[in-house]
């Protein structure tokens, strides 16, 4: 035997076991001039078994001693990879003389996106092979790269496209006998860089920003330090070290359970009994979006980058050509951030993107998307319309944060085809689809909208029909509290600082001068909670015997519509400006309006701000789960971490709840309640209770007791 191949697709013990077994027999069979390493079924390996974590002693230093086993062989071991490389399997790559990948392989040490870092040694290789601020980049974001980057980078030393393997086989045999020192990664100096300490202080500062309260990406650069101050050993000592402080922190934990849900969520059920499993999508190979406003743009965007031809539709030539003109801004600078540029997207052919303001045009569409502004006249009109022009088979879907499913689906005469599409702004950007099925949607349509969320590369996440859906339905009561904060005595920075200090990219004061605060009002207007229509002698902090704010309208009324007139709840430099700054003229007129008021402004600590806001959002995900709205607690995270800026690294607002403990979460709530009894917001709902009731149980067993008891709730 002249080369021997091992094959290693996952971490798992075994996996290990033989890889060790095989590189000791293959050491001591003189017989035996080369090793091959590869994967089965065209993937080398997609790291350790991310579930094995909670476990570790499975993990922690048990491949670390094989990469080096590997690399101390006296015979060449050569990786063959394919399909995918990442995190352990990429450093069993390391380990190894000599690398060769699949032209369409891609690599990566994505540990930071699991709340750990590269815990096998590889935090101290890759700065030895590639250098420091490439391998800093890659272990601090996890990212992947493809197979003609890694060759650029010196990752590894050839790219094939036809069989790896048997290239691997040709390169083993070319390199026996030669000398194998300068290939060991452990042996070789981390190469200079010209002022390695001003580079990672600089690093550091910047990996801290954007950590946002996350400690692996520190932890992982504090690792690829050790390796460019110490001695290969003394690195992998360190690197060890603050692997044991991550896979103990919650934080690892809390990132863990984002992985699963965002992949739990793709099997979607609803209550009446449809499911992923027995719903197929339909072929969406040409689509059309109503309306070019900000969101029909980056919506545009988004299909044209998924390469689904569009048809772009707008009520009038004047409109038509502002839309047209921004759609081309974000693809020609969309192109630029692609390989092949503006050619790849194809933008300009009128096959792929076509601009109209004639409806007719959407005859042989498979799936509208309308996005025009939120008023419910309007979309049922466009709906009835669709009805009438669209092929039997067309999926109509409406991008709207609030509105009535049904009602719109009403205004057709094929309700079943009728469903929500929630994009998040910028459309082309933001990761999460909130997905809502009406009374009559259909299997299919479901389906076929979980199918083009995955096409457009975003999270699709289903939910039910009720007034803000999932997402913003939590978001009320969340900004009430904040808000109610102010009127008893707190200011917008105070409470923006405390939400960011827990991790949201952006607190709600500042998120709401970023939206336009004049958006709620024009809800809140017709809803009937302010402005003509509000009856006379209603009490001006009382709707219906409940408390409400009338803070945000007061700022409307002075023309306080947020960064878009330079004033909101801060002061901008500009209109359109992003610099937030504290406003003395909004803490005066708060001063003012609680004297009319007659409230007595008080210290509020940030434990209060965190919990009342925190607390009263979770309240409702727990009503939400069971209303049936959401199947089950990851969806609210997975909407959470995807679409409001929830610190990925808490898992979600549910996972949260779960970590806080939900007696203390309920405790709080009550007490809180009873300070504020007109506040429905803050009254624990119904299955918070029950679940603290029967001892608090995991948040994977809650469902269980959502459906045994829903009856008694
Ligand atoms: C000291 C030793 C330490 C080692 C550290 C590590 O190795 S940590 C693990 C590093 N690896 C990763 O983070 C890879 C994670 N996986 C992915 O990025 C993707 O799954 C993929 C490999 C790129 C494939 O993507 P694709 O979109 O094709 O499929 P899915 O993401 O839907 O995955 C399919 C199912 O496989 C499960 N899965 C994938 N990787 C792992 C893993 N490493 N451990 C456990 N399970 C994994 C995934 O959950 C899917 O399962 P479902 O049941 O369908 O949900």
């Amino acid at each position: 035997m002249e080369l021997l191949s091992l094959t290693v697709n996952s971490n798992s013990l075994a996996v290990l076991q033989a890889l060790e077994d095989g590189l000791k027999k293959a050491d001591a069979d003189p017989s035996v001039k080369a090793v091959m390493i590869c994967g089965e079924n065209g993937k080398f390996s997609a790291g350790a078994d991310i579930r094995g974590f909670s476990s570790p002693k499975r993990h922690g230093g048990a491949l670390g001693p094989i990469v080096s086993l590997i690399e101390s062989s006296e015979k060449p071991v050569v990786a063959a990879i394919e399909g995918v490389a990442l995190g352990g399997g990429l450093e069993v790559a390391l380990g190894c003389h000599y690398r060769i990948a699949h032209v369409k392989a891609w690599m990566g040490l994505p540990e930071v996106t699991l709340g750990l870092l590269p815990g096998a040694e590889g935090t101290q290789r890759l700065p030895r092979l590639i250098g420091v601020p490439t391998a800093l980049d890659m272990i601090t974001t996890g990212k992947h790269i493809p197979a003609t980057e890694a060759l650029k980078l010196g990752l590894v030393d050839e790219i094939v496209e036809e069989n790896t393997i048997e290239a691997a086989i040709r390169l083993a045999n070319k390199v026996i006998g030669q000398p194998l020192g300068p290939r060991r990664l452990s042996l070789k100096p981390v190469p200079k860089v010209p002022n390695m300490e001003a580079f990672l202080r600089e690093a550091a500062v910047k990996v801290k920003q954007q950590a946002r309260g996350c400690l692996a990406p520190e932890l992982c650069l504090q690792a690829v330090r050790a390796a460019t101050e110490t001695p290969f050993a003394e690195g992998v000592r360190r690197e060890r070290e603050l692997f044991r402080v991550l896979l103990s922190s919650g934080q690892a934990q809390a990132l863990q359970y984002a992985f699963f849900a965002e992949r739990a969520v793709h099997r979607w059920a609803t209550p009446a009994g449809a499911s992923w499993s027995s719903a197929a999508p339909q072929p969406v190979c040409k689509a059309a979006v109503i309306g070019l406003g900000t969101m029909g743009r980056g919506i545009v965007t988004s299909l044209v980058k998924a390469s689904i031809p569009v048809v772009a539709l707008e009520q009038d030539l004047e409109y038509l050509n502002k839309g047209r003109k921004a759609v081309m801004l974000l693809l020609e600078r969309e192109a630029m951030k692609m390989e092949g540029g503006a050619q790849s997207l194809d933008f300009h052919n009128p096959a792929r993107l076509q601009f109209t303001v004639d409806f007719d045009l959407l005859h042989d569409v498979d799936l509208v998307i309308e996005a025009v502004f939120e008023n419910m006249a309007l979309k049922k009109e466009i709906f009835h319309k669709l009805s009438k022009i669209c092929k039997p088979g067309a999926l109509l879907c409406t991008n709207t944060s609030a509105l009535n499913i049904d009602e719109i689906a009403s205004a057709t005469s094929r309700p079943q085809q009728v469903i929500g599409t929630h994009f998040f702004s910028p459309a082309h950007v933001m990761r999460l689809l909130e997905i809502i099925y009406g009374r009559h949607t259909s299997p299919t349509a479901i389906a076929t909208a979980m199918q083009l969320a995955k096409t457009l590369k975003k999270v699709g996440v289903v939910v039910g029909n009720c007034f803000g859906f999932v997402g913003n339905r939590m978001m009320f009561p969340y900004v009430q509290q904040a808000v109610f904060l102010l009127e008893e005595g707190s200011r917008p920075e105070a409470v923006d600082q405390v939400l960011e200090d827990f991790g949201f990219k952006i607190g709600p004061f500042r998120m709401s001068d970023l939206a336009g605060l004049d958006v709620g009002w024009r809800s809140r207007q017709g809803q009937g909670l302010t402005g003509p229509s509000l009856p006379a002698g209603t009490p001006a902090r009382q709707r219906q015997g409940q408390r409400y704010s009338p803070l945000p309208d007061l700022l409307c009324e002075h023309g306080r519509f947020g960064q878009k007139t330079a004033k909101g709840w801060y002061q901008y430099e500009k209109a359109g400006g992003r610099t937030a700054t504290p406003d003395p003229w909004l803490h005066s007129f708060l001063s003012r309006y609680r004297d009319t008021h007659g409230i007595k402004a008080r210290f509020i600590d940030q434990e209060e701000i965190l919990e009342r806001c925190l607390f009263s959002l979770i309240n409702e995900g727990f009503a939400i789960l069971a209303e049936g709205i959401a199947s089950g607690p990851e969806h609210l995270d997975v909407i959470y971490i995807n679409g409001y800026g929830w610190p990925r690294h808490r898992g979600g607002p549910m996972f949260y709840a779960s970590t806080v403990g939900l007696p203390r979460v309920l405790d709080k709530l009550q007490k809180y309640s009873e300070a504020h009894p007109d506040v429905p917001g803050l009254r624990p709902s119904a299955f918070l209770k029950k679940l603290v009731a029967v001892g608090n149980p995991p948040i994977k067993e809650w469902m269980s007791y959502l459906s045994q008891q829903s009856s008694k709730l």
